[in-house]
């Protein structure tokens, strides 16, 4: 079959899940095709092999009797992980993905069926940035799962008990980090979708000694923060002039409201206690404020001195906030009422409903959309679909912008892996939030395009891989590659990158 038999084959599928499957057993059976594929359809392709289709293989991944090709490292695993890495791949690995499954997207503990996270975001290092495959692992740790549905399951393929909690925990990680270091010394590792409870402590006791990050925390503020530059571009605006309220407190909210913060901080001279006064931030509990007591320690430098307020309307009516993000999982949470005040008090009111996969996203495109009369700057989490609205006297296309991590971490980890990087520093999300936030050319901007196609993905990430690697290199985060490197990086990122596979000869469809 040639790759436009699979296209046309895939889209006579009606299910996204059966797309997902039918994309998974094309990579066993014809490998170069199936890259081919995502490298020449990333655009539409990317919903069914990664979020939001990803979040229901986690879910089913038992039941589908889904064979992973990544590497399971269990709580038995003790005393032997560095002997399981030496077994498992004679590869040079330089990229990592690894989750225990506890806060699967928005979707909560789906165990060792986060597998399916790990190997959706680990191929985007390959299909974006263009780092080999050879290179490229998805780990899942199994702790067990306080999930009861799973615990029951008769087609659960995981550790049937709780998670693993305390010092057992950490020092099954503190193993693998080690082993990691002693097997490839310098891979990057990602964490992703930890539960707030261990990521956090992760990423602060992994990366003074490890170059590795976390996607939840800094990918997503990396790619909200170019959006709200990018929207900044629209309307002739800057950072100095936003009041940002945000529902939700967790990974992805503070570490949003931190880096917009040093952004202030480094571009535009204000203290920290001063930036972070640009963000607000709504709890289940309601506003976070300096009355509120026995606070989260990620949620204290957010506690500003403000009456509080229990409800996200009163909050809003309250702080006039110019941009509204949401990283609640709370489904439709931005009602009507809510984004009519967004936009009776902006003129172009940003609103980031960023909750993934799309039935937890805080608003549709469409309402946000109608409800501001089409003067929205929007983001999701999940894809929307285009609508159609009159503009000028003609009918417009406008197309919801998708702030999805995947533009800004295999771009950060494949710059890491050619610089031998070994701290990945908030500095490094920063530059690529701005690098990120100038891709798009003025009149897209105007149709909602804030962010570039993904169909043209590869191209961006050459330019942003070379982006952060220079600064890797120009702040002694990392060193320039000792052979083949003549000093300018957009050469020698591509000479680096996986080059799309021919088509494979006709042959008869296993499929
Ligand atoms: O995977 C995505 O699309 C974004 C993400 O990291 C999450 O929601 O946890
Ligand atoms: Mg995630």
């Amino acid at each position: 079959m040639l790759d436009a038999d699979h296209i046309h084959a895939l889209r006579a599928i009606d299910a996204d899940i059966n797309k997902y499957l039918y994309l998974r057993r094309l990579r066993l059976d014809d490998p170069n095709m199936y890259y081919r594929l995502l490298l020449l359809h990333s655009q539409e392709l990317m919903p069914f092999v990664y979020t939001p289709t990803v979040g229901e293989a986690c879910k089913r991944y038992g039941e589908l009797n889904i064979q992973t090709w990544g590497l399971y490292i269990t709580k038995n695993d003790r005393g032997k992980i560095l002997d399981k890495l030496h077994s498992f791949t004679k590869s040079d690995i330089r990229v990592i993905v690894v989750t225990d499954g506890e806060r699967i997207l928005g979707i909560g503990d789906w165990g060792a069926g986060g597998m399916g996270i790990s190997e959706g975001k680990i191929l985007l290092y390959t299909v974006i940035a263009g780092v080999p495959p050879s290179q490229c692992l998805p780990i899942c740790l199994d702790v067990g799962t306080n999930n009861d549905e799973l615990l029951s399951s008769s087609s659960y393929r995981g550790l049937r008990e709780r998670r693993l909690r305390g010092a057992a925990y950490d020092d099954l990680i503190g193993e693998l980090f080690s082993a990691l270091k002693a097997r490839w010394p310098h891979t990057t590792v990602q964490f992703e979708d930890f539960g707030n409870a261990n990521a956090f402590r992760l990423l602060d006791t992994f990366r003074p000694k490890h170059c590795c990050f976390n996607d939840d925390i800094q990918g997503t503020a990396c790619i909200t923060l170019a959006g709200v530059l990018a929207g900044l571009r629209l309307c002739h605006s800057d950072l100095t002039k936003q009041r940002v309220l945000f529902l939700g407190a967790g990974e992805a909210g503070t570490g949003i409201g931190e880096l917009l913060s040093l952004a202030l901080v480094k571009r535009h001279g204000l203290t920290l206690q001063q930036a972070r006064a640009h963000c607000y931030f709504m709890d289940s509990k309601g506003l976070v404020c300096s009355a509120r007591e026995n606070l989260q320690h990620h949620k204290q430098p957010f506690a500003h001195s403000v009456p509080f307020a229990r409800t996200l309307v009163e909050a809003v009516r309250q702080l006039r906030p110019t941009i509204l993000i949401g990283v609640s999982t709370i489904p439709a949470a931005f009602t009507r009422e809510i984004v009519e005040l967004m936009a009776e008090y902006n003129d172009r009111p940003m609103i980031f409903p960023l909750s993934n996969p799309t039935h937890l996203s805080e608003c549709s495109y469409a309402d946000a959309f109608h409800w501001t009369g089409g003067r929205v700057i929007f983001a999701s989490g999940s894809p929307f679909p285009p609508l159609q609205a009159a503009s000028h006297g003609q009918l417009t296309t406008f197309h919801p912008a998708q702030a999805n991590n995947a533009y800004a971490f295999p771009s950060i980890g494949f710059a890491a892996s050619l610089t031998k990087c070994r701290s990945i520093t908030d500095d490094v999300f920063l530059v690529a939030a701005e690098a990120i936030s100038q891709f798009s050319k003025t009149e897209d901007l105007a149709r909602g395009l804030l962010f570039p196609s993904f169909d043209n993905i590869q191209e961006i990430s050459v330019a942003l891989s070379s982006r952060c690697a220079e600064f890797m290199c120009a702040n002694g985060l990392g060193d320039p590659p000792t052979s083949g490197f003549e000093g300018s990086w957009e050469p020698y990122v591509r000479s680096q990158m996986y080059k799309m596979p021919m088509p494979s000869q006709p042959i008869h469809s296993k499929l």
